[in-house]
C-alpha cells in the first residue's frame, strides 16, 4: 500500500528575467508504507521544491499528490495544513526552530498542529534524541548537532506516517551526521513511517538500500540538459 503516490506533477517558477521555468516535472513516484528512499540530486535540481510540494507548502501547477487516500494538490490551504500536520513530519535543511521558545516548547508546538501537544510524549522524544537534560534550553544555547536533534524530535513526535528530510545532516560533522541519520531511520522504523530523504552526501546515500536519482525522476532536468 502506498503512503505517497505522485502522478504528472509539475511546478514552474518565474525567474528574475521574467521567464517561466519548469522546475519539477515528475510523471510518477510512489513510496510504500514504511519504505525508506534516499533521493540524490545536484544542487538546484529541484529537490527542495519537490519535498515542499509533497508537504503541501507549495502548490503544483498540475498533477496529483496522494498522501494515503487524499490528494494534497486538490485541497484548500487550511485542509493542506491539517493533512500535513496529521501525516507528515518534515525535517528541514535549516532547522526552523523557534528561538524564543525552549526545546520542549518547540516540540510541543509542532505537536499542537497535529494530534495535540502531549507533554510526556514530547519529553520522551527529546530523551530519545539524547536531550532529556536540555528540555528548557533555547535552541540558540545548543550546538548545531543538538539543534538538528530537536528538529528531528519535533518532526517525529506526532508519529507521522511520512517523514520528509531535506539534507538533514548537511550542517553536521561526520560523527553527528551518522548518529542523526541512524536516529531518524530507527525512529521511522519504530513508528512504521515511510522516509523520503534528500542528500548529496555519499556516506548518507550509502546507508540506504534504495537510492533514486532525482535527475532521472525529474523530466524538467532532462529537457533543460538536452
Ligand atoms: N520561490 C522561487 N522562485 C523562483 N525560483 C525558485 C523558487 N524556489 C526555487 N526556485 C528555483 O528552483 C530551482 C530548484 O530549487 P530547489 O531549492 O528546489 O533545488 P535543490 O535541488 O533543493 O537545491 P539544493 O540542493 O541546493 O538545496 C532553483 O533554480 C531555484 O532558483
Amino acid at each position: 500500500m502506498s503512503i505517497l503516490a505522485i502522478s504528472a506533477l509539475q511546478r514552474s517558477f518565474v525567474s528574475p528575467d521574467g521567464e517561466r521555468k519548469l522546475i519539477v516535472d515528475v510523471p510518477k513516484f510512489s513510496l510504500e508504507v514504511g519504505e525508506q528512499i534516499a533521493l540524490r540530486g545536484e544542487s538546484g535540481s529541484g529537490k527542495t521544491t519537490f519535498l515542499n510540494l509533497i508537504a503541501g507548502i507549495l502548490t503544483p501547477d498540475s498533477g496529483s499528490i496522494r498522501i494515503g487516500e487524499r490528494d494534497m494538490a486538490a485541497l484548500s490551504e487550511p485542509a493542506r495544513d491539517r493533512l500535513r500536520a496529521e501525516n507528515i513530519g518534515y525535517i528541514f535543511q535549516v532547522f526552523n526552530l523557534l528561538q524564543g521558545y525552549s526545546c520542549l516548547e518547540n516540540v510541543l508546538l509542532g505537536m499542537a498542529f497535529g494530534s495535540g501537544a502531549d507533554l510526556s510524549r514530547a519529553t520522551a522524544m527529546l530523551e530519545r534524541v539524547g536531550l532529556g537534560h536540555r528540555l528548557q534550553h533555547s535552541p540558540r544555547q545548543l550546538s548545531t548537532g543538538q539543534q538538528q536533534r530537536v528538529a528531528a524530535a519535533r518532526a517525529l513526535a506526532n508519529r507521522p506516517k511520512l517523514v520528509l528530510a531535506d539534507e538533514p545532516t548537511g550542517n553536521l560533522d561526520h560523527k553527528n551526521a551518522r548518529e542523526a541519520l541512524s536516529l531518524i531511520r530507527e525512529t521511522c522504523r519504530e513508528n512504521g513511517a515511510a522516509l523520503l530523504l534528500v542528500s548529496h552526501d555519499l556516506e548518507v546515500l550509502g546507508a540506504f538500500d534504495n537510492v533514486r536519482d532525482f535527475m532521472e525522476l525529474n523530466r524538467a532536468l532532462k529537457e533543460t540538459k538536452s
